[in-house]
């Protein structure tokens, strides 16, 4: 288990990309399912959720936590925050500042560990007890199994999909049988995914990441492609008009939506400067009408939505995290709104 971007420079911080100037993202390790007959089987006062609120793939958890009503059972599945700042030494659960001087102040503190776990500082810590060999980046989303002492998935896409049903016999009826990814759509569901994942969901990283001239600008164009791409669907949908959220595949929302929103929510805070990912904003209404729209209906009528997105947390994570891109770490105040109200 090696992660490819596992390099720091002599200041400590992260190299994120290759020698060719590409960022290459780390193949998640754990990637077990909560299942009956399994080694996790489904069970309340067991699981916890380790998550970063700034992080667009730990986001799409919190997201389908919450539309699964698995949050309205209070022992199913706690939710444990890191800081918002990802130091030398990757998530942690205690400000950096309290052990390196030149972090003094900087991010926003998260909820700590769990209990039982005071003595765990960094996320590293629970992969380390998970596989005391793990030489890989410690990433979140973490599915902890409290009972095994382990991780039960690092993979935010399969772990979305396993929240579908995993719980179900705790949540309230109304949740019961709900899922994100139906059997009739997703051959549809999983074309959408694959390249909203390359060209969005990751093509920001890798625009952001790129450290030589020909990797950011491979990966710019194709990531305006897919915008335009997304933009066209949902206008052929009638988004930009339409008083009822609209949909990217068939008539419901599905995982699609889910794993979009998480980056088009961050894009103008964030990827649009801090990624340098600055041919228009979202809320560029020229441009993306039905796709702004699209943002919107979802934050603002939704609150498995809005109350997942933490603005603060996300600004301080990015601007704060990576000195490569910014490196007097300023977090700057606009664009504001962070994000705009439904009619405006
Ligand atoms: N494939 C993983 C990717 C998760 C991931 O890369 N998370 C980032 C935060 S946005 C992380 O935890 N990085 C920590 C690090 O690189 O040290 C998933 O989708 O679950």
């Amino acid at each position: 288990m090696s992660g490819t971007n596992d390099q720091t420079h002599k200041d400590g911080n992260t190299k994120w990309a290759s020698s060719d100037g590409e960022f290459r993202r780390q193949t998640s390790s754990f990637r077990s399912l909560v299942q009956p007959n399994s080694p996790h089987p489904p069970a309340r006062n067991r699981y916890k959720l380790f998550v970063a609120l700034a992080c667009p793939w730990a986001h799409r958890a919190l997201i389908v936590r919450k539309l699964k009503g698995i949050d309205k059972v209070s022992d199913l599945l706690p939710v444990y925050v890191v800081d918002s700042l990802l130091g030398p030494e990757g998530w942690s659960w205690k400000p950096y500042g309290e052990t390196h001087d030149e972090l003094k102040g900087l991010g926003v503190p998260g909820t700590g560990p769990p209990p039982g776990h005071e003595d765990k500082v960094r996320i590293k810590d629970f992969y380390l007890q998970a596989d005391p060999q793990y030489g890989a980046r410690s990433t979140v989303p973490v599915l902890w199994d409290e009972e095994k002492k382990t991780i039960v998935s690092n993979e935010s896409s399969e772990l979305i999909r396993n929240l579908n049903e995993a719980f179900d016999e705790f949540v309230p009826e109304e949740y019961r049988g709900k899922t994100y990814y139906p059997q009739e759509l997703r051959k549809e569901i999983d074309e959408v995914n694959e390249w909203v994942y390359s060209d969005v969901n990751n093509g920001v990283y890798k625009t952001g990441f790129a450290t030589t001239q020909q990797a950011y600008e491979n990966n710019f164009v194709p990531l305006f492609k897919a915008l335009d791409k997304l933009e066209a669907m949902l206008a052929k949908k009638g988004c930009k008009d339409s008083k009822k959220p609209v949909y990217l595949v068939g008539d419901q929302m599905t995982e699609a939506d889910i794993r979009l929103y998480t980056t088009i929510v961050r894009f103008d805070p964030v990827y649009h400067t801090h990624f340098k990912c600055n041919k228009h904003q979202i809320r560029d209404e020229a441009v993306y009408p039905n796709l702004h729209k699209w943002l919107r209906h979802l934050y603002w009528g939704d609150e498995a939505f809005k109350s997942t997105t933490d603005f603060e947390s996300i600004k301080a994570h990015y601007y704060q995290s990576h000195p490569g891109n910014n490196p007097h770490r300023i977090v700057p105040s606009g664009p504001l709104p962070h994000i705009r109200g439904l009619d405006e």
